[in-house]
């Protein structure tokens, strides 16, 4: 199974340096996460369009909670979480469309995978600034959903080029970074390090 790295919006940025910065990691990463939960649909959709007209492929766009957005869209997939619609109405009513979902323990995510998940996250795995007072999972949490559940997950929280080694020994299929990416200084080369180390020993760059 291909490994693969997701790419995370902060919430934080103007629509100027979001879609700035996905047209230039757009070619280095597998997806790229729209989660702007104070956005409007309507500033979400003006994201997307500014995507498309700089040739960002509606194939790595996954739309985060806004299944409405995502199916106008006709992005690669929606990204659910607790508070979303659930997994299986939207498997239900968009087949179509990628779902993946953001679990927490072992019992959530057998759940998301019996309702039709087609990816999970698993997190956060490291202590990162974005779940301020939460303890993270840790590795060998992450290695027990891995191993009880038999969709692709990715881990998420705290994960940066260093940490990637002990990640993938879990059997995780891949990563997740917010910060690590949209808040570096040189976004594509951080994109192009991500690659190269999560490819080694695989005998590929994607
Ligand atoms: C145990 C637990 N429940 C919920 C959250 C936060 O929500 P989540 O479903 O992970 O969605 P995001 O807001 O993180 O996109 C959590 N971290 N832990
Ligand atoms: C959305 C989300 N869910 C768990 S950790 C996280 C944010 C991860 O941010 P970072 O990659 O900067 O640690
Ligand atoms: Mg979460």
């Amino acid at each position: 199974m291909k490994r693969e790295i997701h790419a995370i919006s902060t919430g934080r940025q103007s629509i100027e340096s979001l879609t700035t910065i996905v047209e230039e990691i757009h070619p280095f990463v597998d997806a790229i996460h729209i989660r702007e939960k104070s956005k409007t649909a309507s500033e979400i959709y003006q994201i997307v369009q500014k995507l498309l007209e700089n040739e960002v492929p509606l194939d790595k766009i996954i739309i985060n909670d806004r299944v409405d957005i995502a199916y106008v869209c006709k992005v690669q997939g929606i990204h659910l979480a607790h508070h979303s619609l659930p997994v299986y109405a939207v498997k239900n009513e968009f087949p179509g469309l990628r779902i993946g979902y953001s679990c927490h323990s072992l019992v959530e995510a057998r759940k998301a995978e019996k309702e039709g998940a087609d990816y999970l996250f698993f997190g956060h795995v490291y202590a990162t600034t974005s779940k301020p007072g939460l303890p993270p999972k840790g590795l060998k949490q992450l290695k027990n959903i891995c191993r009880g559940v038999n969709v692709p997950v990715l881990a998420i929280g705290g994960v940066k080029p260093s940490n990637i080694p002990d990640i993938l020994q879990t059997g995780a299929n891949g990563i997740v970074l917010m910060s690590g990416i949209f808040e570096a200084e040189d976004p594509k080369g951080a994109a192009n390090d991500l690659v190269k180390k999560v490819n080694k020993g695989t005998g590929g760059y994607t």
